[in-house]
């Protein structure tokens, strides 16, 4: 574990003084010699905002600013409209127009990033947490080029492969100018193709395995990085990938880059981790202490149903024939289940009743995966039974509904499968199915429900309100190779 304390104290921003110099700048000294300043000031715009405005702001959207290196965390004032962003003159902001201002968590990370501190992000699934480190990413691209890049100057590591690319488009559409620098790298395809495109590569994302499989082939050199995010940061501190992690980051050390993690949970298991990768990061919380239970989307309505597990099917053909059936637009519903061998099942059993149905999961080669995803995405597919390859991080317009078949490992999990619906502000429906076998991980699910201000059914409560410490050492396991009742033998990632 680190030997790094990561206790900082927790200010609220304070008052500023009118007097007060908004200009603010933060030096990167790098070891080969060179140093860079981040210059960062606020728009004037900005720093002609009342702070009594300042003030609501953080204290409506409950946002937490932890910053050990400066009592006065008011010196990064947030950034309530897009207008506030810092000149960039090619169209980064271009794409920005659809969206009525930015995010709680932009509008307090952004201000940090452009600055070039290290930050840790913490907020609720859907919101808008990509464009959070994205839009910096490539704005300190655009920022530094003085030439074509040969080597990575950001990376940007994600769980999973759909994640990945989910997050190069993203780039690649706010980018646009940038288009040919963006990389997406991940496992179950070719290399080649990868190899050839990391040649112009400023910016790559990717997935652990496949980087350090290409790292150690000497087919990438990531000694120039000075951007690092880890997406999903708590799934990537995780047993599961904790070592690959490390061994990613060894020519990028520490001190020459700027590291960013963002998460909607940040359970205390990976804090001590998660400080050792990082040079006095900034915490900001949106919606609650860090220190307590993970939160879940408070617009997503949460209903657990305690049943018996043979129980499970007959109920979810149910759900899905009073979503799908009678409606000229069926909803677009996902179903979860914990076991590949399980997915599979459920998606016969589903198909032979007649739904438009896809599935996602670990036995699937890659086309097969995005080719599922992007029915589901079109709604040529309006049911998609997945395993937790599609808990974290998809953005998929319109599902209303998430039905757990089977309980995730964590509660962690939990809130991000369910925050595949309620996204960007809209409501959304969880309905969970837990069984007697769930029952060492009631306590944590209570606790979600009540921070989120839900229903906790009486027939929860009777298996019990204690929190057990995690059980599980690969938090956030993706799949297991095994039948329902079985015990686990074996689990796989990404690569
Ligand atoms: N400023 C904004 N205003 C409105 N919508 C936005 C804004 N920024 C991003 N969005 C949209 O919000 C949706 C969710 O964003 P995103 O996928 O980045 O969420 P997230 O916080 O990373 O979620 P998760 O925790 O599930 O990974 C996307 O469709 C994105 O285009």
């Amino acid at each position: 574990m680190g030997k790094r304390s990561h206790e900082p104290t927790e200010q609220r921003p304070k008052k500023k003084s009118k007097s007060e110099k908004p200009a603010k700048a933060s030096k990167d000294k790098q070891e080969n010699g060179d140093e860079k300043t981040l210059s960062y000031s606020d728009a004037s715009a900005l720093s002609a905002i009342p702070q009594s405005e300042i003030d609501s702001f953080l204290t409506k959207n409950v946002i937490k600013i932890s910053d050990p290196s400066s009592p006065d965390a008011s010196q990064f004032r947030p950034i309530l409209s897009f207008d506030h962003l810092p000149k960039c003159d090619v169209g980064l902001y271009t794409q920005l127009k659809s969206f009525p201002a930015p995010t709680p968590i932009q509008s307090t990370t952004w201000p940090l990033l452009f600055a070039g501190r290290d930050v840790i992000g913490i907020a609720e699934t859907g919101s808008g947490k990509t464009l959070g480190f994205g839009l910096p990413c490539l704005k300190k691209l655009i920022d530094s080029k003085s030439s074509k890049p040969s080597q990575p100057k950001a990376v940007i590591i994600s769980p999973t492969r759909e994640l990945a690319m989910q997050i190069y488009d993203q780039l690649v559409k706010f980018g646009q100018n940038e288009k040919t620098q963006v990389t997406c790298i991940y496992g179950g395809v070719g290399k080649d193709e990868q190899r050839r495109a990391l040649q112009k590569a400023a910016i790559v994302v990717a997935t652990p395995g496949r980087l350090k499989d290409l790292q150690s082939d000497g087919s990438i050199d990531l000694g120039k990085v000075n951007y690092l995010v880890l997406d999903e940061a708590d799934r990537m501190l995780d047993k599961g990938f904790e070592q690959d992690i490390k061994d990613i980051v060894k020519p990028m050390p520490v001190s020459r880059r700027q590291t960013v993690m963002f998460t909607a949970t940040w359970p205390r298991s990976v804090r001590d981790l998660a400080a050792t990768f990082m040079k006095t990061p900034v915490t900001v919380t949106i919606g609650g202490d860090p220190s307590a239970d993970p939160r879940a989307n408070t617009r997503i309505k949460q209903v657990v149903e305690v049943v018996d597990g043979r129980e499970k099917e007959g109920r979810l053909v149910q759900l899905l024939t009073k979503s799908q059936r009678g409606h000229q637009s069926p909803e677009k519903v996902l179903v979860f289940c914990l076991y590949k061998k399980e997915a599979m099942r459920i998606e016969n059993l589903i198909r032979n009743k007649g739904f438009a149905v896809a599935g996602i999961h670990g036995d699937l080669n890659q086309s097969e995966r995005f080719r599922n995803l992007d029915a589901f995405k079109k709604g040529n597919a309006t049911v998609l039974i997945a395993t937790d390859v599609a808990a974290r991080g998809l953005d998929i317009p319109n599902v209303k509904l998430v039905i757990n078949v089977t309980f995730p490992l964590t509660v962690e999990d939990y809130v991000h499968r369910i925050g595949r619906t309620g996204r960007a502000g809209a409501d959304g429906l969880a309905i969970t199915m837990f069984t007697e076998n769930d029952k060492g991980l009631s306590g944590g699910l209570i606790n979600v429900l009540k921070a989120a201000k839900q229903d906790v059914p009486e027939d929860l409560l009777k298996f019990g309100t204690t929190v057990k410490k995690k059980q599980h050492d690969v938090y956030g396991a993706f799949y297991k190779d095994v039948d329902m009742d079985k015990t686990a033998t074996k689990i796989t990632f990404d690569d």
